[in-house]
């Protein structure tokens, strides 16, 4: 390992390996939050049950001060929040979230105290003594997450915590989470598919592909700068790789045409359409062509060029809209 320096100072420093299926090193500070994205099977959840102790990995772990090595889940500073919360099905809300500190000694009146709490915090304070086949998805994620939170974790997992969760309740919970993260002192791995999480809620992103790390860096500077392409279209930017640097435009700035455009040779590609969706007052084209690219037009343009999945189209973008790095 290279540097454990964080994770001996309240962070966590960690190189993680699970042969065939991740192969990283992660540093974070107290109080970073560290989105991880990445498309299906790049080893997230791999990571977050590594992290957890849940899945067995070779290599380091070093988390506020603590050696993590080989240390079993239970004795782990560690909260965990998954998109099928795993709450214990006969026990009330307040005593799912209680069992965190009364797990690690706090007395039965102050664990229910601290307990009431962060249900209160969450909003669902009146909600305490239902079980979790009483609440309703979004309701029971909140109960997660209050119990997560309330056993003072060093390292808050959270793995796709809304997924699955109406528009709204996953709207008002990354509200009210980004409240708590922004005064939690520990260190916040989110898993998640959503870029406003990405960008909004982190600190870090963190891009896994393939079971490594491909970038690691402010939210603003990956969605600027992103090095793959899914995290390209993850941020809504289209980005093409050129040997060491990279390429990257708006989907705005793509002229879409149904002929070979005339002009420079060398930013334009024929490919086909996959898929055409409302995007504000635009359509979101997705085209293949060599690349997986995305381009915006207007609805007019659609209506008249005929543009809909499989058709044949070329794309073409001025040399002065793409940003090279
Ligand atoms: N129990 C397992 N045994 C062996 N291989 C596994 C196991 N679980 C996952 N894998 C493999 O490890 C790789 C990483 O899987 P993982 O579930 O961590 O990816 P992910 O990024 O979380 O994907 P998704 O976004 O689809 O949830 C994949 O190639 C997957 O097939």
């Amino acid at each position: 390992m290279r540097d454990v320096s964080p994770g001996r100072a309240g962070g966590l420093a960690a190189t993680l390996t699970v042969p065939g299926r991740l192969d990283v090193e992660l540093t974070a500070g107290p109080g970073d939050v560290v989105a991880v994205v990445g498309p299906n099977g790049a080893g997230k959840t791999t990571l977050v049950q590594a992290l957890a102790g849940l899945q067995p990995a070779a290599g380091e772990q070093w988390l506020a001060g603590a050696d993590l090595t080989g240390v079993p889940p239970q004795e782990r500073h560690v909260g965990v929040v998954f998109q099928d919360q795993r709450l214990f099905p006969n026990l009330s809300a307040l005593e799912n979230v209680a069992f965190g500190p009364r797990a690690r000694g706090v007395a039965a009146g102050a664990s229910r105290a601290v307990a009431r709490d962060w249900l209160d915090r969450l909003g669902v304070g009146g909600l305490a003594g239902r079980r979790p086949g009483e609440l309703s998805g979004g309701q029971a994620q909140r109960v997660a997450i209050a119990r997560a939170l309330a056993a003072d974790p060093a390292l808050l997992l959270l793995d796709e915590p809304f997924t699955g969760l109406d528009v709204g309740v996953a709207a008002a919970l990354r509200v009210e989470l980004a409240g708590h993260l922004a005064g939690y002192r520990g260190v916040t791995v989110l898993v998640t598919h959503d870029a406003i999480d990405a960008l909004t809620l982190a600190t870090t992103v963190a891009v896994l592909d393939g079971g490594r790390l491909m970038q690691v860096g402010p939210p603003s500077e990956v969605a600027a700068r992103p090095r793959t392409e899914h995290v390209a279209r993850l941020v809504g930017l289209n980005v093409i790789r050129d040997g060491d640097r990279f390429r990257a435009f708006t989907p705005s700035a793509v002229a879409v045409s149904l002929h070979e455009p005339d002009g420079s040779a060398r930013n334009r590609w024929s490919g086909t359409i996959r898929s055409a969706a409302p995007h504000g007052g635009a359509v979101r084209l997705q085209v293949h062509a060599g690349h997986d690219l995305i381009a915006d037009v207007t609805p007019a343009a659609t209506r008249e060029l005929g543009l809909a999945p499989g058709r044949r189209v070329w794309l073409s973008v001025k040399e002065t809209a793409i940003t090279a790095y």
